[in-house]
């Protein structure tokens, strides 16, 4: 179990805010980020007795409003502080998910993509990626393999921002794997080597991304974008292979706006329905799952069927597994600092302080083979302490009915018994499970692996079979040598 991380980051005031001579109404102290209303009065309440500051506390206050305050968090600060998590949770086999929420211009995209020369979390995250596969390599035996894909959401239809232009690129479909659970159709992927080869085709989408200017934004995204690294990992593990395959979604989401606030018409107007349609649910899916995770943590409150409406908009039915589902997950909701954002910076402010009750069930995604043979290996040792158990109290018993030998040969039927019944239950649904598959050189090492972890235990099983006729040979040569 585990919380969604929730970031808050402050952007500096704009063009547009400074024309405007806009106030400054956000503080953040360590993990807490204050807004304040200046409407009303200063000790005063206002009309319905609203307060002036409004305090709220997350896992992180992210205060990027200016270069110069102590206090200034760089773009390299966030990736340390929250992107190298992602990292490692890739390296440990988890699902990981950043998205980043906020009203329109107040840098969702400069958080997660940055600008050159100042790269944000996606280019941070895939160099991390690359530069540990290249200090893993160089030590380990470990192999990887690292396929990306990059679609965005434009008016409720999912289209691939990184399929040549010859082919099929809007309205894909999306659909539901029993196991894997939601995914695009025909989405394409690829496979990458290094670093430069995840930059150019982040580039190559950035350009396919539908953007346009409006009143908050010159470059404002119209859609949902969600940049994925699907990363696999080889490796042996204390002599056994172990397999990890693990999702990253980086999620830029378009921005949250009301129409009057962007000036928008026509188009824009349609596209900000739609927007706020994905937005909306992605709301109902937070407040809900908070809901569920409320009343799970409260024994005494009786269980409401609460039903999550992932279903009801596209956005929603991807992040499926990273709302409340197999996944570590982080939201970064960006604000701006200017007074007259006050209402929509608030709304964000409570929509993140929502998330944060959201708790989600990462595992780690293990192939399913080789989690067999680790439980084969568990079984073993399990095997092995019984054997020690069964000789011991046989030594007890020892004056009884039976002789010594006698015991030790019933304990000996008994073990091999057992071993026999485990192998015959083992061995068969071990080679069914398809393990002849060829992947990543595992075959030839998980079918030696098998020979190997039988004969170890057979050995042992001589070997203490062994020390047992000897201890009963002195035991009898004393008691001979006595009389
Ligand atoms: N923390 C920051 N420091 C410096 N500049 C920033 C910061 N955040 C945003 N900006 C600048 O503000 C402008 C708007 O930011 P950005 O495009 O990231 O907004 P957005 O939330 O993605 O908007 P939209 O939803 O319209 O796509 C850009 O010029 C960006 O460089």
């Amino acid at each position: 179990m585990a919380s969604v991380k929730v970031a808050v980051r402050v952007r500096p005031m704009n063009r547009r805010e400074k024309d405007l001579e806009a106030k400054f109404i956000i503080q953040m102290e360590k993990s807490k980020t204050t807004i304040t209303n200046l409407k009303i009065p200063e000790g005063g309440t206002g009309d319905s007795g609203r307060e002036r500051t409004k305090t709220f506390t997350y896992d992180f206050s992210f205060y990027s409003a200016d270069t110069k305050s102590p206090n200034y968090v760089s773009q390299e600060m966030v990736f340390k502080t929250l992107g190298t998590d992602v990292v490692k949770s890739a390296f440990e086999g988890y699902n990981a998910c950043v998205f980043a929420y906020g009203q329109t211009g107040s840098g969702k995209s400069y958080t997660m993509m940055g600008n050159s020369g100042d790269s944000g979390l996606i280019p941070r995250i895939c160099e991390g990626l690359f530069s540990q596969i290249n200090e893993t390599t160089r030590w380990d035996e470990a192999s990887f393999r690292t396929e990306v894909s990059y679609l965005e959401i434009y008016n409720e239809r999912v289209r691939d921002l990184l399929r040549r232009k010859s082919s099929k690129t809007f309205n894909l479909r999306v659909r539901e794997h029993p196991k894997e659970g939601p995914y695009v159709e025909d989405l394409s992927k690829h496979l990458v080597q290094n670093y430069s080869d995840v930059e150019e085709l982040m580039d190559a989408g950035n350009i396919n991304r539908t953007t346009a200017a409006t009143g908050m934004n010159d470059v404002s995204s119209r859609s949902h974008a969600i940049f994925t690294i699907k990363f696999t990992q080889a490796k042996f593990d204390s002599e056994m292979p172990c397999e990890t395959v693990s999702k990253i979604h980086l999620v830029d989401l378009a921005g949250s706006e009301r129409a009057d606030a962007t000036g928008a018409t026509g188009v824009r107007l349609k596209e900000g329905g739609n927007i706020n349609k994905s937005l909306v649910t992605l709301g109902s899916v937070i407040s809900a799952l908070a809901d569920l995770s409320q009343d799970a943590a409260n024994p005494l409150v009786k269980k409401k069927q609460v039903f999550v409406p992932y279903r009801d908009s596209v956005l929603t039915w991807l992040l499926k597994d990273s709302l409340g589902g197999n996944s570590k997950t982080i939201m970064i909701a960006t604000i701006s600092p200017a007074d007259v954002n006050y209402g929509e910076t608030l709304s964000t402010l409570r929509y993140a302080n929502r998330a944060k009750n959201i708790i989600n069930k990462p595992t780690i995604n293990e192939d399913a083979n080789v989690k067999l043979i680790r439980e084969l290996r568990a079984e073993i040792a399990r095997l092995k302490t019984l054997l020690a158990q069964g000789n011991q109290i046989a030594l007890l018993d020892s004056p009884t009915a039976l002789s010594m030998e006698e015991k030790l040969q019933q304990n000996e039927a008994r073990v091999k018994h057992q071993l026999y019944v485990f192998f015959d239950n083992t061995v068969p649904r071990y080679f069914s499970a398809t393990i002849f598959r060829i992947k990543f050189g595992v075959l030839n090492i998980t079918s030696k692996a098998l020979h190997y972890l039988a004969s170890v235990v057979l050995l042992e099983f001589e070997r203490q079979q062994r020390e047992e006729l000897e201890k009963l040979e002195s035991k009898r040569t004393f008691q001979l040598e006595k009389s």
